[in-house]
């Protein structure tokens, strides 16, 4: 997949003040997929969606947004986008159909009542249309946000932290509200600090650390290439230490000796270390099991790794 909707070269941005808060950015965004911008407190997820937005101004480097420069074409840019922010603004009194059309507003397009009432129907607000916002739940205030970014038909949606501080029913319908704009062509980014979030949702994980991407992979393969795996046998006897032909970096022993651990990331199959060849060896040295565990670990275990370096 090679069809670029957003392209971000040599972005940096120092705000006023002297704090960098965007250093050497790179990034390629694909048309249709969901893309997980995943990074601790102030790491620089906002600063950078604010540039692409076009409501900071970068110091250094070039936005393009489906081939629009979104400083020398702007309002080309802009329209593609749509922006949820992380909270809700002022609008307590007006209703959810006044709000979600006057947004539309904003980007000088003609009213279509039609369009306003697909994307209510499709964030399941279409009942509470007549409803002023105040008198909302906050999973309904949440969905109003997407429905005024999606108001003027915008092909990119960025969400700002689109679940902080919701339950967890509350994020995983809102889950299910993205995948489905997904399914519909609407191309996903989404800021998080909660790598399940990135896990369960995303295409593509993008690592922000100071500023700096520090990783962008295809989800499955990050979980391939970095995960490993630990395979617990828990012995009949005791070991006291591991006979000489098991002697390898990969297994180890605790609980006094009742458990042999193996951690292995799949390329031991290719040495001759793997699996058949470990019990093939328990068996030769008489070492019996009565039962086993394994384990994956996870994007977190990765993360950690990654933001700590
Ligand atoms: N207008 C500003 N002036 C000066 N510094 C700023 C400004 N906005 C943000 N920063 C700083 O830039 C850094 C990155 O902030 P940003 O909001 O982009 O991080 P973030 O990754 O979105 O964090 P969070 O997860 O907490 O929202 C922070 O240290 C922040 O204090």
């Amino acid at each position: 997949m090679n069809d670029p909707i957003i392209t971000i070269n040599g972005l940096n941005k120092t705000y006023k003040g002297g704090f960098q808060a965007l250093s050497h950015v790179d990034l390629t965004i694909q048309r249709g997929e969901i893309f997980a911008l995943l990074g601790p407190n102030g790491a620089g997820k906002t600063t950078l969606i604010s540039v692409v937005c076009g409501l900071v101004t970068p110091s250094e480097g070039e936005v393009l947004v489906d081939g629009y420069d979104n400083v020398t074409d702007y309002r080309q840019a802009r329209e593609r986008i749509g922006l949820v922010p992380q909270e809700l603004t002022n609008e307590a009194f007006e209703t959810v159909w006044n709000t979600v059309s006057f947004s539309r507003g904003l980007f000088g397009k003609a009213p279509d009542p039609a369009h306003i009432e697909s994307v209510l129907k499709s964030l399941a607000l279409w009942e509470k249309r007549d409803n002023r916002l105040i008198t909302l739940s906050g999973g309904m205030k949440r969905r109003v946000l997407i429905a005024k970014a999606l108001s003027h038909e915008p092909r990119i949606l960025f969400l700002d932290e689109p679940t902080a501080g919701v339950d967890v029913e509350l994020r995983r319908e809102m889950w299910q509200v993205v995948r489905e704009l997904r399914d519909n062509g609407v191309t996903i980014i989404l800021t998080t600090h909660y790598i399940e979030e990135a896990e369960e949702m995303a295409d593509r994980i993008g690592v922000i650390n100071n500023g700096e991407i520090v990783l962008v992979e295809d989800k499955q393969a990050l979980m391939r290439k970095l995960g490993s795996k630990q395979l617990t046998l828990y012995l009949n006897e005791p070991l006291e230490a591991l006979p000489a032909s098991l002697d390898h970096p990969e297994l180890s022993l605790s609980a006094e000796g009742y458990e042999l651990i193996y951690t292995y990331d799949g390329h031991q199959e290719e040495d001759g270390h793997g699996i058949p060849t470990l019990l093939t060896a328990l068996e030769r040295e008489g070492i019996t099991f009565k039962d086993l565990h394994t384990r994956q670990s996870s994007l977190e275990d990765i993360f950690v790794d990654l933001v700590r370096a």
